[in-house]
């Protein structure tokens, strides 16, 4: 619950001209935020709520006894009004330095601080009287929207909805499959939300569950749901139970977080005479988590205090522990990292020939994705360069260059400037390929000698250039763009050189995987199918897609990013057995 968010935000002055309604001489910056405050002073009732803002209540009440009492000390007045300054400074600063709300959060918040809630109360439509000062604000908004984007959480579950200020901020930092769940009492909320929910593109992901929030939360259960984030902030009395059942229950995913809203509670937990029920309540919450093997945790004191919560993984017991857990890499992972880190790239460096359009871009997209350095290689140096502007944008560390892979300098050149700008190459991914239609009996050698030299040549040169480097080091990986049309003869168009080249490319990756691997170089192939990029549309090409399809049991032609996976798995230490393997993905294509 965040009360009165703006309050006390300003310096005395301007909160008494605010108060009294007189705009005296203010920079235009403090008049943004004078503005901003006044608005919301005009409607949210005038309570302290949080440890700064008593601070703030006390100090100012202290300075004005002390400018109404004779012979007090100018030292302390101007020290007293010093921390005052200080004090009352902050809220303020952290609402001006936050990003800001987008307007649907925005225009929820200003709907909900105009309602008339006493009216809805005493019309029956809510079951309690609900302040309107218990939304979550700004800059909470923000913090539980950055905790989202952090955590990488993909399913959240939030007690308490209120509004939906902060089911919205979070549903913001989701991506577009994301999902929370909020669990609301109070019919009249859902009704109140929904539509703005509706207004909003993150609304989709937020599901309202109506009633008792330990019901719901048995329903999750029982169906066996698990959260990444879970945000409580309904009902402080039941927070130990909220917390115990979604524990108890594995409804929180090892490594997930639980925030918790209100636990400084205006600094009651920790206020010695205080005997405040809800105080009391959060100060038990409090000793009895961190007594808590489970979990870890730590208070953030913003706004009313936040508790930021972690599952710790149970990965501690001994071999022979009860229960018959075995510690070994199955169970730890290996070197302690489980499979979707296992995949991980970072601090790889890689390069993709073929990079500035179709196979090649998705593959440098996916391994910059994963965490490599990339180099973005073609023959054309424009297209190159826009995807590594790409990449760029996207905070991969990328760089262009131009290379003829069928030329051996200038495949020297591009080992050599990947070398100088990066110390070495880790990965490479050897895709350039051409493919040009002809019968067999009119495919000329010049078509041949082309074919095979960009394809089958090219991917020696490279992988020779690039072998090199990585047999020095005693460590490498590299993958071939090979094609189904290893496997089958791909019909009706005529392709002999293209077909006899990719079969080539198979036998060399062969070849360079059983003879390498004993120098810690693994050597594979990726046989795609037929994929949907602009080339296969052509006048000559376009009308063939039809009957492809009839040959695909998978129904479609394949996309660039279904090959993704692949290039990344081949890339990383997960795949370290895999060498001389030629991985076909082509929708089953080969098998019928
Ligand atoms: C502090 S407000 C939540 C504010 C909200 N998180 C936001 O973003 O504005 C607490 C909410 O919890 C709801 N609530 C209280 N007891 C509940 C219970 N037992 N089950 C479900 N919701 C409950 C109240 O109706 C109220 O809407």
């Amino acid at each position: 619950m965040t009360i009165c968010r703006e309050q006390h935000v300003l310096s005395e002055e301007l909160w008494l001209s605010a108060l009294t309604g007189q705009l005296v001489s203010i920079s235009v910056e403090k008049e943004h935020l004078f503005n901003a405050v006044w608005l919301h002073l005009s409607v949210l009732s005038k309570v302290s709520d949080t440890p700064m803002e008593f601070i703030v209540e006390y100090l100012s009440q202290a300075m004005k006894i002390a400018e109404s009492q004779p012979g007090v000390p100018e030292d302390l007045k101007s020290n007293v009004q010093k921390a005052l300054d200080i004090a009352s400074g902050l809220d303020a600063y952290l609402e001006a330095t936050s990003a800001q709300e987008s307007e649907l959060l925005a225009e929820l918040y200003k709907k909900t601080i105009e309602h008339d809630w006493q009216k809805a109360f005493e019309e029956g439509k809510t079951l309690f009287k609900l302040p309107k000062q218990c939304i979550t604000g700004h800059v909470e908004g923000q913090v539980l929207k950055m905790f989202v984007h952090m955590s990488k959480a993909r399913r959240i579950l939030e007690i308490g909805m209120f509004t939906g200020y902060g089911a919205l901020s979070m549903a913001e930092g989701l991506p577009e499959d994301g999902q929370l769940v909020a669990c609301e009492i109070e019919p009249y909320l859902k009704d109140f939300a929904q539509p703005l929910f509706d207004r909003s593109p993150h609304g989709k992901k937020i599901t309202v569950k109506t009633g008792p929030a330990m019901d719901s939360l048995k329903e999750l259960a029982a169906a066996g749901e698990q959260f990444d984030m879970i945000f409580i902030d309904a009902d402080k009395t039941n927070y130990i139970n909220y917390y115990r059942f979604l524990l108890d229950h594995n409804m929180l995913r090892p490594d997930g977080i639980i925030c918790v809203d209100n636990t400084l509670f205006k600094g009651r937990v920790y206020l010695q005479d205080s005997n405040d029920g809800n105080g009391f309540a959060l100060r038990e919450f409090s000793s009895t988590i961190q007594e808590d093997p489970r979990v870890e945790q730590v208070i953030l004191p913003v706004r009313d205090g936040i508790t930021l919560i972690r599952r710790v993984p149970q990965m501690m017991a001994g071999p022979n522990a009860e229960g018959g857990v075995h510690c070994d890499e199955v169970f730890l992972g290996v070197q302690g990292k489980f499979i979707l880190d296992r995949l991980r790239l970072d601090g790889r460096v890689a390069y993709v020939t073929g990079a500035g359009q179709g196979i090649g871009r998705a593959f440098a997209h996916a391994l910059g994705e994963a965490g490599a350095k990339v180099v973005v290689v073609d023959l054309d140096g424009k297209k190159a360069e826009r995807v590594a502007q790409e990449l760029t944008l996207k905070g991969i560390q990328s760089m262009a260059l131009t290379a003829d892979v069928s030329q051996p300098q200038s495949v020297q050149g591009m080992v050599d400037a990947i070398v100088a700008k990066w110390g070495t190459i880790h990965i490479g991914c050897n895709n350039a390929g051409i493919n040009m239609n002809s019968a067999s009996e009119d495919t000329t050698l010049d078509e041949w000698d082309q074919t095979f030299g960009v394809n089958l040549r090219g991917t020696f040169i490279c992988c020779q250039a690039a072998g090199r480097v990585m047999l020095k080091q005693g460590y490498g990986k590299i993958i071939n763009t090979a094609s189904m049309a290893s496997l089958i003869v791909p019909h009706p168009q005529k392709q002999l050189a293209y077909n006899t080249s990719k079969a080539g490319v198979v036998k060399l990756t062969q070849t360079l995987g059983t003879e390498w691997i004993d120098r810690g170089v693994r050597v594979n192939c990726i046989s795609p199918g037929i994929v949907d990029t602009p080339l296969i549309h052509s006048e000559e090409l376009g009308p063939l897609v039809q009957r492809w399809l009839s040959d695909i049991p998978a129904g479609r032609l394949a996309q660039v990013t279904d090959l993704q996976a692949a290039v990344v798995y081949l890339a990383s230490d997960a795949s370290d057995y895999m060498t001389g393997h030629n991985l076909v993905i082509e929708g089953g294509q080969s098998l019928w």
